[in-house]
């Protein structure tokens, strides 16, 4: 099961609106597909939203490229694609930085080469895109597991949402420090929120565990509490969507309360992600947009209406954790500890 294919053509999405009664993938061969995809949840999760948008870049740059427009043209209609796909969803940095990436690239390569062969270098940016995601998650996992392994105890670990395979090109951000740690013989239990209302948790991060053997427990959101006071919880780690400046965090909904958790049962709390998920532009958490979904999502569960089909409803996908809240983040160049601005301000002068 991959979260995606490409297939020079098309590429090929699982769809994750499915998980995990049915595998089924959808063939993008346009990129308003990839953006419809987006928008769903078809493919999700910060790092295989910012993948599928650059393959989806090179769908638009081929349909372009059969009108034969001239460069300028073609630029123009390419960053009209990228703004599209873009819109599919505010919050998650890595879509935006994908097609920035591309946009980039194709503007070098129009200035020395044709439109033709810019296509070309496009879709082989996102190959490199897809593979430096894969190599990511590996370095996120071996850092994240010497962090939380440094006792070489077997540990209990809650998890929130879903940051495993299914939301990256690769083995996942916490679901790699995750696989990791359990490849070491470093995990004892993972208890995996459910994640409401539309239950990445339950439906993707349980089948991923699972399938890999590792030993996972399923709880509602509302027993993170209660089992952080009697399970014994060694850490949190969970993914993160963007990171303000100053190591505030966007992620998924319910992230923040586990934050809040974790700090009043003395729990370390980290977020695993990779550097493409900061974004040095805006200075803190408040000024990380914040994406409300269909109040029907939070009206119905498993498609089952739950309440009043009139009731009014507030569905923010995701929310913000304060840095002071985070122990570490765990990226591919290594781990930032108690991150704030001068912290990461110099992290990233030192890795460059
Ligand atoms: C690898 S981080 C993925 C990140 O994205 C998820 O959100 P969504 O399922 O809405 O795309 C969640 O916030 C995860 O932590």
């Amino acid at each position: 099961m991959k979260t995606l294919a490409w297939e020079h053509h098309a590429l090929q999405l699982l769809d994750q609106t499915r998980l995990p009664g049915e595998e089924r993938y959808l063939c993008c061969t346009r990129w308003q597909e990839v953006r419809d995809a987006i928008r769903i949840l078809a493919v999700r999760g910060a790092p295989a939203i910012g993948v599928a948008a650059a393959y989806a870049m090179v769908l638009a740059a081929r349909d372009i490229a059969a009108d034969e427009p001239d460069k300028t043209q073609f630029e123009i209609r390419l960053a009209e694609a990228g703004r599209g796909l873009d819109g599919a969803r505010p919050t998650a940095v890595n879509l935006h930085w994908a097609v920035q990436q591309q946009m980039n690239l194709a503007r070098r390569a129009l200035s020395s080469h044709t439109v033709a062969e810019t296509v070309e270098l496009l879709e082989q940016g996102a190959c490199t895109i897809e593979r430096d995601d894969a190599e990511m998650d590996r370095r996120i996992g071996r850092y994240g597991a010497g962090e939380l392994g440094k006792s070489r105890q077997p540990l209990t670990i809650l998890t929130h949402c879903n940051a495993g395979a299914l939301a990256t090109a690769g083995i996942g951000t916490a679901l790699g420090v995750i696989r990791t740690l359990h490849s070491q013989g470093l995990v004892r239990q993972v208890y995996a929120d459910e994640t409401r209302p539309l239950l990445q948790g339950a439906r993707l991060t349980v089948t991923e565990l699972m399938d890999d053997h590792i030993p996972v427990t399923l709880i509602t959101d509302n027993m993170a509490a209660w089992v952080m006071k009697t399970k014994g919880i060694d850490a949190v780690v969970v993914g993160a969507d963007r990171i303000a400046a100053n190591g505030d965090t966007a992620n998924k909904i319910g992230t923040y309360g586990v934050a809040v958790l974790a700090r009043a049962h003395n729990v370390p709390f980290y977020v695993a992600a990779p550097a493409s998920t900061f974004d040095l532009t805006i200075p803190d958490g408040a000024a990380i947009p914040i994406e409300e979904r269909n109040h029907d999502e939070v009206r119905s569960l498993g498609g089952i209406v739950a309440t009043r089909p009139d009731v009014d409803v507030f569905n923010p996908a995701f929310d913000v954790t304060p840095h002071d809240y985070i122990t570490g983040i765990i990226t591919e160049k290594g781990v930032i500890h108690h991150p704030d601005d001068a912290i990461l301000a110099t992290f990233f002068r030192k890795e460059g």
